[in-house]
């Protein structure tokens, strides 16, 4: 599918053909025939292995790519490369780095259909979905561009004419690894800040959706940073490990499971490296009677059935205040129903196929479960074969209603990561807190009520990193985002991050003679 890169008059005229190859992209059709890593400016095959991986097409089940992932070897070169480009990077100034990044954030603009279409094929999300996705990614380059130039330290004056001031500095050569479940949008969200600040990036996708990833390097490479400065390993624990043990990387920043964030987190301990987690969550939605009840319900669709469900920030358990639970159940059913399922890449298509084959029977199983348990299934929950021959062994489900749950059931404690919305039902206030906070995770949550003193009483004593009042959902890059509790610290997007890809030094400047006390 991509053309190979070379020299300029190749380059452009995949510029110029890239209209008609988005337009030919369709679902069936996607091969990858090009290396996944990126070192150096360039796709390069690694020089060592830690193993083979297959990348998948959801909505098919298709084998789109067949690739190596990188040993040791190829990790330490990779880390190497961004070394030496770190160099040339934290030497320019905030203004020439937000030139480039407002360049790169420029091109993806200009390429989103493609990377949009890339993103549906490797994820199974749908394209109108994607688009956003694309939409949060180039704007979180953008937003940092625009911290770029404004990073600045302070100066302090102290007795005597003496003073003090201080340095924002860079970390060094940081490592990005990601989940699948929004991987152009993990990559961009970790590296914009990272690059901004004026550190190096080695970023490791999840296998199973190395692809769009590399598209990112090509347009940060068009848009001018130097070579080495962001570079792609693919590959699974191993080159996850291999990274995260280098002694020359500065800094970790992880999007995935609690386990995997424990493991990474024991691993940084060791090189006394900082770290961000992005883990998992059980979040809940509060929908007090007092709502406006046609938002309540858009809430509750976008809190649960984005991306399959495979979203870690979602509101999957639905507390609904007892006057409403009927109303609010029957229409909630209702909206679910007339989600249109089938070829992610179809323009009215709203929900694709769950990753892999292995996950959609694991989310099944949290279904049969929570029967099992007592719940009702009020829709969905099952498998769903489109009518399309070419997606018969893709990896569809019905996105699934329960009722009559309990805090007590399996669906209502552990994280499905698939389309499966439980419903509650609740009394007051002050239960409707306690029930919603007695969980490890804390990750989001969200509010619907017309009352805003209880709004914000109720965010205030919630014990979660990103609330909602009245929606959910919603990535605006301005607002920094992360857990508390199990499901990690440290935040992505908003200003604070920049204290999570920088260091602060301080210089005493003594204008007079030395006090010595010898
Ligand atoms: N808080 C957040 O922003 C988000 C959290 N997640 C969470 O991620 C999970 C789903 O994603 P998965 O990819 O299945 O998670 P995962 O933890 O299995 O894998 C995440 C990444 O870590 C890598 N990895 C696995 N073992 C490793 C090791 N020992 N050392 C270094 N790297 C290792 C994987 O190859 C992958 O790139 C869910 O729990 C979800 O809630 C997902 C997206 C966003
Ligand atoms: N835009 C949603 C981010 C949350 C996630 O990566 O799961």
């Amino acid at each position: 599918m991509f053309l190979r890169a070379g020299p300029a008059g190749l380059f452009r005229l995949r510029h110029a053909l890239r209209p008609v190859l988005v337009a030919a992209m369709s679902t069936g059709t996607f091969i990858v025939s090009q290396p996944l890593n990126y070192r150096g400016g360039a796709r390069v095959d690694p020089v060592d292995t830690s193993g083979t991986e297959k990348a998948f097409e959801p909505a098919t089940g298709r084998v789109i790519a067949t690739f190596t992932c990188s040993g040791e070897k190829e990790v330490n070169l990779a880390v190497q490369d961004a070394k030496a480009a770190f160099k040339i990077w934290s030497q320019k100034s905030g203004m020439e780095r937000c030139r480039i990044l407002l360049e790169a954030a420029r091109i993806i603009r200009d390429r989103k259909d493609e990377i949009a279409t890339v993103e549906t094929i490797n994820n199974g999300k749908s394209i109108f979905e994607a688009r956003w996705d694309i939409d949060t990614s180039w704007q979180c380059l953008e937003y940092y561009a625009g911290l770029a130039g404004s990073m600045a330290g302070e100066h302090i004056q102290l007795p005597g004419g003496s003073f003090g001031y201080t340095r924002r500095e860079p970390l060094g050569v940081c490592v990005g690894i990601g989940a699948w479940n929004y991987p152009f949008q993990i990559v961009c969200w970790k590296s914009a800040p990272a690059l901004a600040c004026g550190n190096a990036m080695v970023f490791k996708p999840s296998p199973f959706t190395p692809v769009s990833t590399l598209l990112l390097a090509e347009v940060y490479t068009e848009a001018g940073v130097p070579p080495g400065l962001f570079n792609v390993v693919q590959g699974g624990a191993a080159t996850g490990q291999f990274l995260c043990q280098h002694r020359d990387v500065a800094k970790v920043s992880f999007t995935g499971s609690v386990p995997t964030g424990s493991k990474i987190m024991e691993m940084s301990a060791k090189g006394i490296k900082p770290v961000t987690l992005e883990l998992g969550g059980k979040s809940p939605l509060i929908i007090f009677s007092d709502c406006d009840m046609k938002n309540a319900v858009k809430g509750a669709l976008m809190a649960n059935f984005l991306t399959q469900g495979e979203v870690c920030c979602n509101g999957t358990r639905v507390f609904v205040q007892k006057e409403i639970l009927d109303q609010f159940s029957e229409e909630v059913v209702k909206q679910t129903q007339r989600i249109k399922i089938g070829d992610p890449l179809l323009e009215d298509t709203r929900m694709g196929p769950l990753i892999n084959r292995p996950h959609l029977e694991r989310v099944l199983g949290f279904v049969k479960v929570a029967k099992e348990q007592g719940a009702k299934v009020l829709c969905g929950g099952d498998l769903y074969v489109p009518e399309d021959p070419k997606l018969k062994d893709g990896y569809y489900m019905r996105p699934c209603v329960l009722t009559n749950c309990r805090d007590d059931m399996t669906c209502v404690k552990e994280e499905i990561f698939g389309p499966v919305m439980s419903i509650l039902s609740f009394d007051t206030e002050a239960e409707v807190l306690e029930r919603a906070n007695d969980t490890t995770f804390g990750l989001a949550a969200g509010v619907f009520t017309r009352d805003i003193q209880r709004a914000h009483r109720v965010v205030a004593e919630l014990q979660a990193g990103m609330c909602f009042i009245n929606n959910y959902n919603v990535s605006p890059v301005e607002l920094p985002f992360g857990g508390y509790k199990k499901s990690g610290f440290g935040r992505e997007n908003g200003r604070v991050t920049i204290e999570y890809y920088s260091q602060l030094k301080t210089v005493c400047v003594e204008m007079g003679d030395v006090e010595s006390a010898f």
